[in-house]
């Protein structure tokens, strides 16, 4: 962060040196974050919270039972009645003494006589069995007979033993028993049986309250951007939010503070408050070591500093300490959202759990093959999210963006799989392990796709859930996508190869890269690729042509996507050298990605499709249509999984919603190409 001046426009750097001097708001400040570990800042912030008594299970708070669900028992719960309180009848019928019935038989029946003291007598279901009485026999078992002189009896053709049909005194819960023990979340029914045993109440653990304190000049709450728009540098507040909402999940009371602009003192002030009304304070942003990242030292002002930078990533920056005044420990959460989040689930989830006197939750485990190689961190342990889906016999793990900053990398994940530090890195196809945010059925039930992108695509996985699929879709190009199959690592590949020989698509790569591999190619859509350029196409561009022009700027695709051979195979026809094209080594590996380019000036024009300019509101200057095909191994054509997505393609109602799109011909969806 810098500072801002009133009008809003940015302090250079010199001028914040200076004004840090003026103001003597370096104080304090550590330029340098450490890199301890886990385990190591985890002993110091438990050691500290021992010292000082707060590292214990809550007392309890008695509560009434409809408002106890979800939370915790603070003590052992014991039967303080019986249930049944009596021998109940567990049917509709007779009671009777079974000695009484013994004989009857279909040929030789017995008669019962009817009355208040036997030997039979009515009873429902759930009714006091009259204490002469052992035995019911169920109404359809008996035939009832009037006789003339106004008596009634019962006729039975069969038996009974002693305590059939009778739910006897206790056969619930016994008083004295133990219903349910401390510590332990309560469930919908747990009410009923502590309601079922005479408990109108129940001492629950009281809940922590947790300060959520966001800070930042920069930030604007949603509803702000939501009215005025967001200006450049603006960022909408919503690590709050998350952590917020992580709290209560976990079973604790967020307090969720307004924002607090980069003023020391104010956080500071913010901070000792807090500190006193709750039994945790976290302050977000401000953790790492920027000119007004204020967290370590307004922790080192106001208590106890124990940790500033623990050696994970995301999340590296993290403060921990305690506020003196009632020993309340402080969490500083680092701003970007990956980081924030994680540390809650990393620091705040284990603290409530314990405060809560809970085990915290193990997330369940799965070994899976990593699709990719992921490079060793350095000196931090790295959390990678990772979707998971599994493929024939494997769990493959695909990585997700890296990125701190990407929230919807933590929303997609189906996982995460810690990297060492120090480690080598993994390779693509080495074995890893898994903790899953997810059920495992989910990933059982989960279509794997890598290949090359497409908006279609996201309406495909839209369309899938309805039929209960989950769709993991994952860019790696089309040529990526093919070594994907070749692993095993997917259900299927999207592709868009041009073959300049043939001017034929993906056939002769599928030749290539998985000569014995039996696969079905079916069509998806044939789409429009052109140049994406600025709205009004300032610089007049009028085809490829004008990439060799000194004055146009052009952005690639990565190597191995489609877009990419398409863009190689027609320099070449036009004798255009890539050397000559202006940003042919910048690569960006998305339609999307392209279009942002353009629309940010950064460049004049990149290859791709219509829909990625439509979306930005970019020009497009068509160039060739080409035909988008899924390359679907046989095994995987075959199997039960994949058959919805097949239908889909096949049916009406997603080739009407793709016509809609612009750029976009599905004359061949679905038709099967070539089986190889
Ligand atoms: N020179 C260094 N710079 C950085 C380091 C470092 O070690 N040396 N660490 C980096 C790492 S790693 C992280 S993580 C971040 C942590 O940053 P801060 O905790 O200081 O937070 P900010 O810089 O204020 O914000 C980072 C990022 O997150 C956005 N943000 C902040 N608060 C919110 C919120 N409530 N809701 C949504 N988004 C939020 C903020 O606007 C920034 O984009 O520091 C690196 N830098
Ligand atoms: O450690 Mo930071 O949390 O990666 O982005």
């Amino acid at each position: 962060m810098v500072y801002t001046r009133a009008n809003g426009s940015r302090w250079s750097y010199s001028e914040n040196v200076i004004r840090k001097k003026e103001t003597g708001m370096s104080r304090n400040r550590k330029f340098y974050l450490e890199d301890i570990p886990l385990d190591e800042a985890w002993r110091r912030l438990i050691m500290a919270m021992e010292s000082s008594g707060s590292w214990v299970a809550f007392p309890g708070e008695e509560l009434p039972l409809d408002e106890a669900l979800g939370r915790v028992t603070a003590a052992p719960v014991w039967a303080a009645l019986s249930s049944p309180g009596y021998h109940a009848s567990a049917m509709d019928g007779y009671a009777v003494r079974s000695a009484d019935t013994i004989g009857a038989t279909e040929t030789s029946p017995k008669r019962l006589r009817i009355g208040p003291e036997g030997p039979a007598s009515y009873v429902d279901t759930g009714d006091p069995i009259p204490s002469w009485a052992d035995a019911v026999i169920q109404i359809e078992h008996t035939q009832h007979i009037e006789e003339e002189v106004g008596g009634e009896l019962i006729e039975i053709q069969a038996g009974v033993a002693p305590w059939t049909a009778i739910r006897p005194m206790g056969e619930d819960m016994v008083a004295t028993e133990l219903v349910l023990p401390a510590n332990y979340r309560l469930k919908p029914v747990d009410l009923g049986a502590l309601a079922g045993c005479g408990h109108a109440t129940v001492s629950v653990r009281r809940r922590p309250r947790v300060a959520v304190i966001p800070t930042g000049t920069e930030l604007v709450t949603v509803e702000q951007a939501a009215q005025a728009g967001l200006k450049t540098g603006d960022i909408i507040e919503y690590n709050s939010l998350v952590l917020a909402s992580q709290i209560r999940e976990w079973g604790g009371l967020p307090t969720r503070y307004p924002i607090v602009a980069d003023d020391y003192e104010r956080i500071r002030e913010t901070v000792r408050e807090a500190a006193v009304t709750h039994d945790l304070v976290l302050v977000n942003a401000g953790s790492s070591a920027g000119s007004e990242d204020f967290t370590s030292s307004i922790v080192e002002e106001l208590g106890t500093l124990l940790v500033h930078g623990v050696a994970i990533r995301p999340g590296h920056p993290v403060v921990l300490g305690t506020v003196t005044e009632r020993h309340t420990p402080i969490i500083g959460v680092p701003g970007y959202p990956v980081s924030c989040a994680l540390t809650g689930e990393i620091f705040v989830e284990p603290l409530i759990s314990h405060w809560l006197g809970l085990t915290p939750r193990e997330k369940p485990k799965v070994k899976a093959t990593i699709s990719r190689k992921l490079l060793s961190p350095m000196g931090e342990d790295e959390w990678v999210r990772v979707t998971v889906g599994r493929v024939g016999e494997r769990t493959v793990a695909a990585p997700l963006s890296r990125g701190a900053g990407v929230i919807t990398s933590l929303v997609r994940a189906d996982g995460i799989v810690r990297i060492p530090r120090f480690s080598e890195g993994v390779d693509a196809g080495q074995d890893v392990t898994v903790e899953l945010y997810r059920d495992p059925s989910e990933i059982d039930r989960t279509i794997v796709h890598i290949g090359s992108h497409d908006l279609c695509l996201d309406i495909l996985s839209q369309y899938l859930a309805d039929s209960g699929r989950r769709f993991s879709s994952s860019n790696a190009g089309s040529l990526g996508g093919l070594m994907a199959l070749r692993r095993g690592d997917a259900h299927l590949a999207g592709s868009h190869l041009l073959d300049p020989a043939t001017g034929e698509y993906n056939i002769s790569y599928i030749k290539q890269y998985l000569p014995n591999l039996p696969v079905v190619l079916m069509t998806f859509m044939q789409r429009e690729q052109g140049l994406i350029v600025a709205p009004g196409n300032p610089k007049g561009i009028k085809g490829l042509a004008d990439l060799a022009r000194d004055d146009v700027r052009y952005v690639n695709r990565q190597r191995g996507a489609g877009t990419r051979v398409l863009l190689d195979y027609h320099l070449e026809k036009l004798g255009i050298e890539p050397g000559n094209v202006k940003g042919y080594q910048r690569e960006e590996y998305t339609h999307l990605a392209v279009a942002v380019a353009v629309q940010s000036g950064a460049v004049d024009c990149g290859l791709g499709i219509a829909a990625a300019a439509h979306a930005l509101r970019l020009d497009f200057i068509p160039f060739e249509k080409e035909r988008y095909d899924l390359v679907i191994p046989r095994i995987h054509y075959d199997s039960d999984l994949l058959q919805p997505l097949f239908d889909l393609i096949q049916g009406p109602n997603l080739r009407r919603v793709v016509d809609e799109l612009p750029g976009y011909d599905t004359t061949h969806m679905g038709d099967i190409v070539i089986e190889l």
